[in-house]
């Protein structure tokens, strides 16, 4: 396998311990999902598994559960009540206290959907969440809800919008890519967070620091490549790095699976549940420089 050079400014996520154990690599809890669409959870649960976190569960309707339990047998599931249009409901919070209390980072979003229940629920875990979260897909349309956006997050929060999500949460409807990008750094610095700006160039800010991701390509512009991105940042949250250097090292290492993917496969041809196969093809390209650059 060849050897890639790591850009300056790389978050290095450490090689394992010998007697590390699943523990050592934290609990990690998804909460998404809705009837029809099971599979985004899924892609970042098993994103989160290959990104290393050590126990991954996913917490969903248990409308969709058989089907979301059948696409991996290596992460939990956690079912909370559906209601009639096949969302979360607001009392699903109650089943969800008892996971919440044990994960060492939570992710929500994926597959969601939107409903007055959950955007009680979702504004609720974003203020109250004691540890680092992330927030994707219909978890960021329902905090564009809320009446006051200026509010800064009182504890670590990855925010991962395309431009349409963006647009939704500056309340800007036309806003262009350029102009997103100097509105994403005032974002991240207003409401103390860190802001992953996808596109084809992706820039993570915490409103100090600034990332502009250089892997990636056009086969990563297919349904559910953002729901592996929320697996992979929250597998770093997990592993403890900080909620910039996660976001970073997880955008970085997300476009390198699909640039080494589109060698053997084809930029159209490319899905995200093949994208998944290729993580690991990464990390030990990843871990390999990383290694080098050390000795
Ligand atoms: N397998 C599944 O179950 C999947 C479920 N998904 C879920 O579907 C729900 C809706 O998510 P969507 O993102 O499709 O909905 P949105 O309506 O928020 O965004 C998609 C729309 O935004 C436009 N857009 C403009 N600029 C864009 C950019 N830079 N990147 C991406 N889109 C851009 C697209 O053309 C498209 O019309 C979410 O809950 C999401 O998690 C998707 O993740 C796809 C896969
Ligand atoms: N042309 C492109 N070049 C590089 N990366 C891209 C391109 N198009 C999309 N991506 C990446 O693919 C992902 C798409 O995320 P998102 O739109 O949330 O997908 P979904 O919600 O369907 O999972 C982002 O990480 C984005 O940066
Ligand atoms: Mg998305």
């Amino acid at each position: 396998m060849s050897r890639i050079a790591l850009p300056a400014g790389l978050p290095v996520l450490p090689p394992r311990d010998p007697h590390s154990h699943k523990g050592t690599f934290g609990r990690a809890l998804l909460v998404g999902g809705s009837v029809g669409m099971p599979g985004s959870i899924s892609l970042s649960g098993r994103a989160c598994l290959k990104g290393g976190a050590g126990l991954v569960t996913l917490a969903v309707p248990d409308a969709i559960i058989n089907t979301v339990a059948t696409f991996d047998a290596a992460y939990m599931t956690w079912p909370l009540p559906t209601d009639r249009s096949g969302h979360l409901p607001l009392h699903a919070k109650a089943k969800l206290s008892a996971k919440l209390e044990q994960a060492d980072c939570l992710a929500v979003g994926p597959g969601l959907g939107q409903s007055r229940g959950l955007f009680f629920l979702v504004n609720d875990l974003a203020s109250n969440f004691p540890r680092p979260m992330v927030i994707d897909a219909d978890g960021l349309n329902l905090i564009a809800q809320r009446p006051d956006m200026t509010q800064p997050f009182t504890a670590p929060r990855v925010l991962t919008p395309h431009l349409g999500e963006f647009r939704r949460l500056v309340g800007k409807p036309q806003l262009t890519m350029e102009e997103a990008t100097g509105s994403a750094i005032e974002f991240a610095d207003k409401l103390q967070c860190v802001l992953v700006l996808k596109g084809s160039q992706t820039l993570v800010t915490d409103g100090t620091q600034q990332w502009n991701n250089p892997t990636g390509n056009p086969g990563l512009a297919t349904g559910g490549s953002g729901d592996v991105l929320t697996g992979l940042i929250t597998a770093m949250l997990a592993q403890q790095l900080n909620v910039y250097d996660a976001a970073v090292l997880a955008v970085f290492l997300h476009g390198l699976a699909a640039d080494i993917a589109v060698k053997q496969t084809s930029q159209p041809g490319l899905t995200a549940s093949d994208l998944l196969d290729f993580l690991e093809d990464a990390l030990c390209e990843y871990a390999e420089a990383r290694d080098a650059k050390s000795s």
